[in-house]
């Protein structure tokens, strides 16, 4: 197989999973008509994972194929079980790969087999109703909503990360030796610049493989940044070993190879940090008959200066084999002296949506309040709409995070609109503030939904009567006062309305089915980002 061509930049849209949704249930038994609440929570989207390959050494499969996508998490089920979590996806690239945003912010630099990063994280599962109850709410009657993956578009950047820097002036032919001496196949001309971005090649010699790269040419001035030089010495700082290719055969007048090394070497000194780079030279171009005479004349100056020197030719491959064993050399040696680096992690954490280190702000909006936070928007993500009870636990999540009173404070008034969320999908709310300020406030647009203290007391004792008059067959008295009082109906209500309507309730009611079930067992801690 060929190694294909370098490419070295792709957009990538990356989806992560859904969580799986928390299920509603509850415990049922013969001779036990109403056990606790029972339902699992959904499983956690799979995320999308960038890792680090030795194997991978372009990015060429995200060319053919830009979107990738992790496995939804699974729903939750009764009888506590809960929904599988979603595979993760990993998606293999190469050493020395940079994350960037679309616009170009850099998100992380993976340098280091192994090193990974999260760049979409799987959505939260929703928790099941048994992980809800609480002292207070002992068998909802609902369930949270697993949240959506994260879907962003990355750029993936390679900025080669290879054993050994071929450095020259341009048209030294260190395109040619890569090519002679790998699989590569970079663009090769006789015009200075031909490469405008680095290529690797996968060069094996003895039983030693290492990635050579071969980048920009260097000029005088380059640590200024003359000519593509800050590129190429960005590369170069990435390599363990570096490879001076001289062209023996250039006519241009102030030229020759003596020189020629002097030039770059004092460029690499004035970029800095690269003097503890072990260095080869190889003097190019030695099938040229004039290129071979100046070789001859320079070999032993460059010896006597302590440099390993190799005459070669890209074109004839004469000396190839000698230079590719005294780079695996080098490459062996410094992999030895410095071990791998340990391999990142790195995690993209969403923006925290205020921005302010705040849990949630306020905006008055030409829509209406706007609330942003990252809490308050993932409690509207984990919210079943078409439950009220659901609804009326996110009116308490919002409420004990401060949101009513915040809203009173910047000058809400009943019947306000309240955006929370992103203006592309907020939910909408119409502002209800309680009559004290621990009550609730908010409920959906246009409806009222709570089923609990909010209730004015005449409505709540129409409901009790309307369940009782409802029962369903099979269902006994005491079924439906142990249902409504795990929809948190107070007991007293309950035994009030059936002593008015003359249904008889044993002493005991409210006992049946509970003896597995304690919610305070669980702390009473129903929700889970209530500290
Ligand atoms: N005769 C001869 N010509 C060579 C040899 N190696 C490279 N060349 C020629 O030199 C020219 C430049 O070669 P490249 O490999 O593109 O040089 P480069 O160093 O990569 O140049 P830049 O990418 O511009 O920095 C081309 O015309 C090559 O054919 C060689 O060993 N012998
Ligand atoms: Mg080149």
């Amino acid at each position: 197989m060929a190694v294909p061509t370098f490419v070295d930049r792709v957009t990538l849209r990356v989806s992560a999973g859904n969580g799986g949704n928390g299920v509603a249930s509850v415990h049922r038994e013969k001779f036990k008509p109403l056990g606790g609440p029972d339902g699992g929570n959904g499983g956690r989207g799979g995320s999308v994972i960038l890792r680090v390959d030795p194997d991978v050494t372009t990015l060429i499969d995200y060319h053919h194929s830009s979107h990738r996508k992790a496995e939804h998490g699974r729903q939750g089920a009764g009888a506590h079980r809960n929904g599988g979590h979603g595979e993760d996806l990993v998606l293999a690239v190469p050493d020395g790969t940079v994350v960037s945003t679309a616009d170009g912010t850099v998100l992380g630099d993976l340098v280091g087999p192994g090193s990974e990063m999260i760049v979409a994280e799987g959505g939260r599962g929703g928790l099941g109703n048994a992980a809800l109850a609480s002292a207070k709410r002992k068998a909802p009657g609902f369930a949270l909503l697993g949240e959506p993956g994260e879907e962003r578009d990355i750029v993936l950047e390679l900025k080669v990360v290879a054993d050994v820097g071929l450095v020259g002036f341009p048209s030294a032919g260190k395109s040619s030796l890569i090519a002679a001496l790998s699989r590569a196949r970079p663009k090769i001309a006789d015009y200075p610049f031909t490469t405008l971005v680095p290529n690797l090649g996968v060069v094996s010699a003895g039983d030693v493989t290492f990635t050579v790269a071969d980048v920009p040419g260097l000029i005088e001035g380059a640590s200024e940044g003359r000519g593509l030089g800050h590129d190429f010495l960005r590369h170069v700082e990435r390599c363990a070993a570096l490879v001076h290719v001289i062209d023996t055969a250039t006519m241009e007048p102030g030229r020759e190879p003596i020189a020629d090394l002097d030039v770059i070497e004092n460029e690499l000194a004035r970029y800095g940090g690269l003097e503890d780079r072990p260095r080869l030279v190889a003097l190019n171009k030695i099938d040229v008959p004039d290129g071979q005479e100046i070789a001859d004349m320079v070999v032993a100056d460059l010896r006597e200066r302590g440099l390993r020197v190799f005459p070669v030719s890209a074109a004839s491959r004469a000396g190839l084999r000698e230079l590719s064993f005294a780079m695996a050399e080098i490459v062996s040696a410094a992999r030895a002296e410095r071990p791998a680096a340990p391999p990142t992690r790195i995690v993209i954490r969403p923006q925290a949506a205020t921005g302010s280190g705040e849990e949630f702000t306020v905006k008055e909006t030409a829509e209406g309040w706007r609330v942003r936070g990252e809490k308050p928007e993932r409690w509207v993500r984990q919210t079943d709409f078409s439950n009220d009870e659901a609804v009326g636990f996110l009116a308490d999540r919002l409420n004990r995070l401060g949101v009513e009173d915040a809203l009173v404070k910047a000058g809400a008034v009943e019947g306000d609109a309240v955006l929370i969320g992103h203006p592309d999908n907020a939910v909408v709310f119409d502002f209800k503030p309680g009559l004290d300020a621990g009550g609730e406030i908010l409920g959906r647009r246009g409806e009222d939904n709570r089923f609990e203290e909010s209730r004015p007391a005449a409505r709540r004792r129409r409901a009790i009567d309307e369940a009782f008059t409802e029962r369903a067959p099979g269902e006994t008295r005491a079924d439906v006062a142990r249902r409504l009082a795990e929809e948190g109906v107070p007991a007293d209500m309950i035994e009030q309305v059936a002593r008015d309507r003359g249904e008889e309730l044993a002493e005991d009611w409210w006992q049946a089915g509970w003896d597995d079930y304690d919610p305070d067992a669980r702390g009473g801690a129903a929700d889970p980002d209530d500290d």
